[in-house]
Order: structure tokens, then C-alpha cells, then sequence
């Protein structure tokens, strides 16, 4: 962020570190929505901008029609408050955008920093599921409310696509490589490298994005373009014809005539197929082994079976060890159903290379995680809605996984800060936290506290030094290991792509009577006459 310390100074669990700030230089304090300036200088006015006020970050639907959703965007998010500071130039160019507020809201607002939030969260690259906090932001209330927009915003996006990731790395299985080629189409420069990089937390391998594997270290790959093969009118435009032999010993001075002899020898496909062959036939006696084919257009199920025999067959009759098992990498709007109509179909391709479909997210273009108030000056509140699934669960809350004995994780459940937790072995009243018949007791083979601590502001002479035990940011690489043991830990009728079961969101016995009681509290009684 130009002008700004490029790094706030922390201390995690009693070392120095560093925490950087946002990964892209536009998410600044004024990636915001004006309203949430608006409110925090009426705030001000009132006198309550130093209210302590707690927020909840979660949403109220699953994407793609799935029952679940993997957490991706935390770390920006905490970078994004490390590092959380107005510039003179932003001041200024706020009070021209609100010329009736008072100077002295523009003085408190050049003192503004995060050193009073406290962040707790559900480690990025974790499975989670409607209505559980992913995160939980208390702070004076103007400065969080500023953090609302720009928080949701990191987290909406990358937890999509981490999501449609994850869910095409399900359809394809383990053993297939996944390719993320969609920069060319994705929603500008931050959504081509936000997709690059959270496409690989949810399991992608690699990514044809160049600068994602620089800044982010993402493996790199790619195959070769139709305009290269297009762009040789003949042979003869092949001007340096000769080649060394892999290891040097030897120079074939005319490897263009090499091909075209092994060519000679191989039954014509109409494909591009037997030319690939007879280039890697050439290069196999000079000691290289090709990488294999793309194919990138007409029925991949079938084209490749027929490479595949035709790979088979060479392999056989000219007795090229391995020529069999060249990589058919495969592409051309290529999405979770067509993935699933491939192996319902059979098919030999190796990879995939997926761009549109993934990283535009084209079945579901958008998350809808919220950013609500929970708890102000440690009174709950509640929002209320004609629509259920819109009524927000209050108090500041622990939340808590309980795996049964299969292994499988089988319920979340929320309870207030001052609970006994959950125990291992020990029978718990788990209840649906709006319909009252839906309960059931669990008895946790595994207990998991789900919201740890990422940030705990201290300010320290200008410098935000946080010396209070915090969970350290893990590097990419953790964070796609915890998403893909997260997603083992899922029973599989839950992953189906095909009406999935639900998995339970539950709150404990406290909680929902504790809920009930401020909704008929806070709920107006209407007047009929
Ligand atoms: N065996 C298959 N089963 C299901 N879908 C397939 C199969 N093979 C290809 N597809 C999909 O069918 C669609 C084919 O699209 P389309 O007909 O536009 O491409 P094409 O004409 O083969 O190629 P080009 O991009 O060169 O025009 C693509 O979305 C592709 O992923
Ligand atoms: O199809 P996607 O999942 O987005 O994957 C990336 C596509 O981009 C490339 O071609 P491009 O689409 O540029 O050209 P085309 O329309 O001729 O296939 C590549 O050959 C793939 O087809
Ligand atoms: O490397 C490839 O084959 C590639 C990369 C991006 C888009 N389409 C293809
Ligand atoms: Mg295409």
C-alpha cells in the first residue's frame, strides 16, 4: 500500500513476524462502502464510536446447490487489519465526499487503527456450512463497521471459487491432474489471480497463470496453442533442422525428415494424432520423451480412447517402452457436469484444463456472506425478518465440531461464550436453532473448537504489536492440505453432487432458549382492531 508501512510488526506466540498487507495495493480503508463511513461519524456524533461491538461473518446458503462450502480469504482479511490505517491523501479525499461533517471526526479518523479489534476465526481452507460464524470481529463499533464491506468482500469470492474448485476436484477424483487455465476469462486482473490461487486451496494442482505462480509460488503449467501449429505454412519454413541427441553424443542434422519418416510409417488418423506420434517417435531416438497431447475440441470421451489405442499400438509395434501412458490433457468449457459425463462415459484423459466455467464460478456468480451485529457493549442483539433464514443467531458465540465414531464429522454446534464446552464421550443436547423439533443428543468421539484467535490488536508506540497467544497464518500450501483432509473428514452423502443431505448447524439447549426468548422479547406484539 503505497505510503503505508508495508508491514505491521506482531508478535505469534512470543516470536516477531511480520504481517504484510493485502495482496492487492486497490484494498485500502477506502474499499469500503460510503454508508459505512456515513455511519461511523453519525456513530461519532452519537458519542458510541467506542462502543464494543461484536460482528458475525457467515452466510445462509451453500453455492452450486451443494451442502457444503470450503472458508478461503482469511488471511487477506487479516493482512487487510494489520495493516488497517487512513493516509492523509484518503482523509482529505473523504472530507470532500462529506463536507457537512465536522473536523473533529476527521481527526479521529487519522487516528483510527485496528489495535482494539480482536479477530477470531475458522482456519482458512476449512469446511463450513450456513448460519456458523466464519469469523468473529469485536471492536469499537465505528472502526469494525468500516471493515464490514472490505472483509465480506475478500471472503465472498474466495471462498466461491475455492468452493467450485473443491467440488470439481470431487468430480474428477484423486488421480486426475487439474489445471486452472481461466485467467483470460476471469472478471479482470483480481479475479484472474484470486481464482488462480484459491482454485489451488481447493485442490486444482497447477495454474497456466504466470504472475500466480510468482507471487503465490502456485506450480506452473501449460500445454501449446493451436496458433503455433497454425502459424507453419509448411515444413519448409523449418529453417534450423537439426537436433542434438538428448545427451549430447550426437547431432541428427535433419529431425524435420526423421518425423516425416516415422509419419510414412504410421496409419493416418484424421487427427492431429499421428503427427504428434511421429514427432515424439523421432525424439525418442534421439533419447527425449514427449509429454503427450491436449485435445481441445469434439468428443473427448472418444478422442481419447482412440489416442490412447493409437499410443498402445505404437508403444506395441514399434516396442517404445511408456509410449502408452503419454498424458491426454483435456479442454474446451469443461465444468463439473461435463467432468461427471466423462467418467459416467469412460475416458483416458489424465487432465483436465479448466478456465471459464471455474473461475467465473458460471453456476453461482456469487456468495452471500453477511456481516452482522451480534453484541454491542455486551447486550445481544438479534435481527429480526418476516424470513426465518434471514433472523440472526445472537451473542458472542464458541462453536464447536463434534465428529462421531466413524470418523466423520456429524454436527456444529454454537454455544454461548460462558458454556461448558463439549466434552469427548460426553452426551450433548445438539438443537436446530429455529425449529424446535429438530434436536438430537451427540456423543463426540472428537470435539473441535472451530473460531481460534488470528488477531488480538496492543498498540505499542504506533506500531500494532499483538503479544497475546495467536494462531499463526499458514502458508498456502498448509492451507490447501487442510482443506483436502477437511473435505476426507465429510461424510460422503453430504459431497454428492445429486441431492446431497444437509448437514446439521445446531446451537446447545442455552442457546436456543436463549435466542427464542430475545426474539418474543425483541419481536413487536401487532394490534388488531
Ligand atoms: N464425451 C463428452 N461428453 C460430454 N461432453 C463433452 C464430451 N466431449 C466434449 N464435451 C463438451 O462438449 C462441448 C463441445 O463444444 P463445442 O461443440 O462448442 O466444441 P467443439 O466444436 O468440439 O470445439 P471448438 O471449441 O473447437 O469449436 C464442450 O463443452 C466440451 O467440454
Ligand atoms: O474453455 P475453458 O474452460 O475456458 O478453458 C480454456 C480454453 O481457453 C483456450 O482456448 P480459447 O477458449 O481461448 O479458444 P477457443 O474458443 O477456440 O477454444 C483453451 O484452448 C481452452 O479451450
Ligand atoms: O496451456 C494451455 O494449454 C492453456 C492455457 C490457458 C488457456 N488455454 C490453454
Ligand atoms: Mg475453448
Amino acid at each position: 500500500m503505497a505510503g503505508k508501512a508495508a508491514a505491521a510488526v506482531v508478535k505469534v506466540n512470543g516470536s516477531v513476524a511480520e504481517i504484510r498487507g493485502a495482496t492487492n495495493p486497490m484494498v485500502t480503508a477506502l474499499l469500503t462502502d460510503l454508508y459505512q463511513f456515513t455511519m461511523a461519524y453519525a456513530y461519532w456524533k452519537a458519542g458510541k464510536h467506542q462502543d464494543r461491538a461484536v460482528f458475525d461473518v457467515y452466510f445462509r446458503k451453500n453455492p452450486f446447490g451443494g451442502e457444503y462450502t470450503v472458508f478461503a480469504g482469511l488471511e487477506e482479511c487479516i493482512r487487510f487489519v494489520a495493516n488497517f490505517k487512513l493516509e492523509e491523501g484518503e482523509i482529505s479525499f473523504l472530507r470532500s465526499v462529506m463536507p457537512t461533517c465536522e473536523d473533529g471526526f476527521f481527526d479521529y479518523l487519522r487516528e483510527v487503527d485496528c489495535s482494539n479489534v480482536e479477530v477470531f476465526a475458522i482456519p482458512e481452507g476449512s469446511v463450513v456450512f450456513p448460519k456458523v460464524p466464519l469469523m468473529r470481529v469485536e471492536g469499537p463499533v465505528a472502526i469494525v463497521q468500516l471493515l464490514e464491506t472490505p472483509f465480506i468482500n475478500l471472503v465472498n469470492y474466495a471462498s466461491l471459487v475455492t468452493t467450485n474448485a473443491a467440488r470439481h476436484r470431487l468430480v474428477a477424483g484423486k488421480s486426475k491432474t487439474l489445471l486452472e487455465f481461466g485467467l483470460r476469462r476471469a472478471q479482470g486482473p483480481d479475479g484472474g489471480m484470486s481464482a488462480s490461487k484459491y482454485s489451488y486451496i481447493g485442490g486444482f494442482d497447477a495454474t497456466s497463470n504466470v504472475a500466480a505462480g510468482k507471487l503465490f509460488g502456485i506450480p506452473l503449467r501449460g500445454t501449446h496453442s493451436h496458433a503455433f501449429v497454425s502459424s507453419f505454412m509448411s515444413p519448409d519454413e523449418i529453417l534450423d533442422r537439426a537436433l542434438p541427441s538428448h545427451d549430447g553424443s550426437s547431432t541428427c542434422k535433419d529431425f524435420v525428415s526423421l518425423v516425416q519418416s516415422w509419419l510414412s510409417k504410421l496409419q493416418v488418423m484424421k487427427s492431429g494424432i499421428p503427427n504428434f506420434c511421429a514427432v515424439a517417435l523421432a525424439l525418442n531416438d534421439l533419447g527425449y520423451k514427449a509429454c503427450g497431447i491436449r485435445l481441445d475440441s469434439g468428443d473427448l470421451a472418444y478422442l481419447s480412447f482412440e489416442a490412447r489405442n493409437f499410443f498402445h499400438a505404437i508403444e506395441k509395434e514399434f516396442n517404445v517402452a511408456d509410449f502408452g501412458k503419454m498424458t491426454v490433457t483435456a479442454s474446451n468449457d469443461l465444468n463439473e457436469e461435463t467432468l461427471d459425463a466423462l467418467n459416467k462415459q469412460g475416458h483416458e484423459i489424465d487432465a483436465f484444463g479448466i478456465g471459464t466455467n471455474l473461475v467465473t464460478c458460471y453456476a453461482q456468480p456469487a456468495l452471500g456472506c453477511v456481516f452482522k451485529l451480534v453484541e454491542i457493549n455486551n447486550q445481544p442483539r438479534i435481527k429480526l425478518s418476516e424470513d426465518v433464514t434471514k433472523v440472526s443467531i445472537p451473542c458472542k458465540k464458541r462453536i464447536f465440531r463434534l465428529n462421531g465414531r466413524e470418523g466423520y464429522a456429524l454436527v456444529d454446534i454454537m454455544t454461548g461464550e460462558n458454556e461448558p464446552p463439549p466434552m469427548v464421550g460426553e452426551r450433548i443436547l445438539c438443537r436446530h436453532p429455529f425449529n424446535e423439533s429438530k434436536r438430537a443428543y451427540v456423543v463426540p468421539q472428537h470435539v473441535e473448537e472451530l473460531l481460534k484467535c488470528y488477531w488480538l490488536g496492543n498498540s505499542k508506540n504506533g506500531s500494532v504489536i499483538v503479544d497475546k497467544p495467536r494462531e499463526e497464518l499458514p502458508s498456502l500450501k498448509k492451507i490447501r492440505a487442510r482443506c483436502m483432509q477437511q473435505l476426507e473428514q465429510m461424510r460422503p452423502d453430504h459431497m454428492r453432487r445429486l441431492n446431497p443431505t444437509p448437514y446439521k448447524v445446531s446451537v446447545s439447549g442455552k442457546l436456543y432458549d436463549f435466542i427464542h426468548f430475545l426474539w418474543l422479547n425483541e419481536a413487536p406484539v401487532g394490534e388488531l382492531q
